[in-house]
């Protein structure tokens, strides 16, 4: 399972999360990764964690302001974007440019969605994944794999009908290691989460939990 900590604009030490997230990458088969802001990519990927960027934009080198280059991510450090998170919604115009972009800078894409029909649109786009969020569910503790499980199974379904090589993956709400294995059983091939770890206490813990029956 992939697991994905998008520590979004909370009050957290990226640094120290990043940490953890290496950590304990190293002690568990899960596959571990940390969205930091794209001011903190570099910091965050001189700890050795993997490293991905929350956004990148449909651009090339040249006269752009106050936007994001996809290889400016990459030569921080980062080896992946998420793209169109709910919180940073794109036209689907600008989600495919922002898939070529990431991949002519050599990085992996997840493109968000917040429900199956988007997914499959999605899909159809060719990133690396795709990830489904209900919306109402970001950041409530609720996760979407026991809450909305059909959510994520109609997202399993809509990708493999578009694209049998996007994996899919899922988030919102999720917190325990028994919201991942849930997640699992539904054909998800990993998590986004955000809260869970960014406001955590001890983050290190919080992540121990996550992965611990995988
Ligand atoms: O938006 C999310 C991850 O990208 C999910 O956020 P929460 O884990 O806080 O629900």
């Amino acid at each position: 399972m992939f697991v994905l900590v998008n520590l979004k604009t909370y009050p957290c030490d990226p640094v120290a999360v990043a940490e953890a997230v290496r950590d304990v990458d190293e002690s568990t088969d899960a596959r571990l990764a940390v969205a930091p802001q794209a001011t903190h990519l570099e910091r965050v990927a001189e700890t050795g964690a993997e490293t991905w960027a929350q956004h990148v934009d449909s651009i090339d080198h040249g006269s752009n302001t106050g936007q994001t280059l996809a290889e400016s991510v990459a030569d921080a450090g980062a080896v992946g974007t998420l793209l169109n998170h709910s919180e940073r919604r794109l036209k689907l115009a600008d989600i495919d440019g922002a898939v070529q972009a990431a991949e002519r800078a050599g990085l992996e894409t997840v493109v968000c969605a917040n429900n199956p029909a988007q997914i499959g649109a999605a899909a159809a786009l060719g990133p690396d994944a795709v990830a489904v969020e209900p919306p109402e569910l970001i950041g409530t503790g609720t996760p979407v794999s026991q809450a909305d499980p059909d959510v994520v199974e109609d997202a399993v379904d809509a990708a493999q009908h578009v694209d049998r090589d996007v994996s899919v993956l899922c988030g919102a709400g999720i917190s325990t290691g028994d919201d991942v294995v849930a997640a699992g059983d539904l054909g998800s091939e990993g998590v986004l989460l955000a809260s869970g770890v960014a406001k955590a206490d001890d983050p290190t813990a919080a992540l121990e939990d996550l992965v611990e029956p995988l």
